[in-house]
């Protein structure tokens, strides 16, 4: 089933009945996010080694889920985070905590310089920095890792949304993740169709989360 453009509040709303109405665990609903999102890394940036950079939401919690399905692949695979781990809560934190139980390389960088020193030779990418819940300007350690990630010649690959991009305008902070490729989950987020924005975005190919056909049914597209 084809679902039409979604914005901030709609895709939120999406994700709170799948839990909420349906049960289902938020758990499951970022384990499949983030499986999926690793097969399409890995149909489309099949080598190298990957950075994926996660902030302190859930977007970051996807991260960290890609990171685990990305070494199951053999791929070389680091995760930098921008805030300490113990600023994390809910299921970022446990899928924080499986990587480190699982001896995944999970770094910490709060400042520009020490995010430098993890970007400057890697391949690909991976930005889970924020997602739907951002708002606002991009604010400090956030605005600089978007900014070396995009002057570096890696390959960069955004998570649901590129950071700095607003979900339901389009409108794009100064330093927005400059992505060849956006992953983004259930359904394109309705900034994505402004004029402008694909520059930014790159291509664009939907992962399905698993939440149920009659949830989504409401907002099938016509076609
Ligand atoms: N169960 C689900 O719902 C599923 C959700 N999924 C995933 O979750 C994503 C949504 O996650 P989310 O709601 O945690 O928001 P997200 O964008 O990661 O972080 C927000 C935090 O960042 C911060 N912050 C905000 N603005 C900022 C700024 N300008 N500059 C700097 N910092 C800023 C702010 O923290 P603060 O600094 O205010 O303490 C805020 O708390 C969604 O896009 C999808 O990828 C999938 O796994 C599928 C299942
Ligand atoms: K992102």
């Amino acid at each position: 089933m084809k679902i039409k453009s979604l914005s901030r509040e709609q895709i939120r709303s999406v994700d709170q009945q799948a839990i909420e109405n349906y049960g289902m665990s938020g758990l499951v609903l970022m384990e499949n996010a983030g499986r999926g999102a690793a097969e399409v890394i890995q149909r489309n940036a099949a080598t190298g080694r990957v950075v994926i950079l996660c902030g302190k939401g859930n977007n970051g919690g996807d991260g960290y889920v890609i990171a685990r399905h990305l070494d199951l692949m053999q791929r070389q695979v680091r995760v930098v985070s921008v805030v300490e781990l113990d600023a994390l809560s809910g299921d970022a934190a446990a899928n924080a905590a499986i990587a480190q139980k699982a001896e995944l390389d999970v770094q910490v960088a709060t400042t520009a310089e020490v995010m430098e020193s993890h970007l400057h030779d890697c391949e690909v990418i991976v930005d889970c920095l924020l997602g739907t819940g951002a708002t606002g300007p991009l604010r400090g350690i956030y605005a600089d890792a978007v900014k070396i990630a995009n002057q570096t010649k890696a390959t960069r690959i955004a998570i649901d949304v590129p950071t700095g991009m607003d979900v339901d305008s389009g409108e794009a902070d100064p330093h927005t993740f400059q992505a060849e490729l956006t992953i983004t989950f259930v359904a394109p987020k309705i900034g994505f169709e402004f004029e402008g924005t694909q520059s930014r975005l790159g291509d664009i190919e939907v992962v399905p989360i698993g939440v149920p056909r009659k949830l989504l049914r409401q907002w099938a597209s016509e076609a």
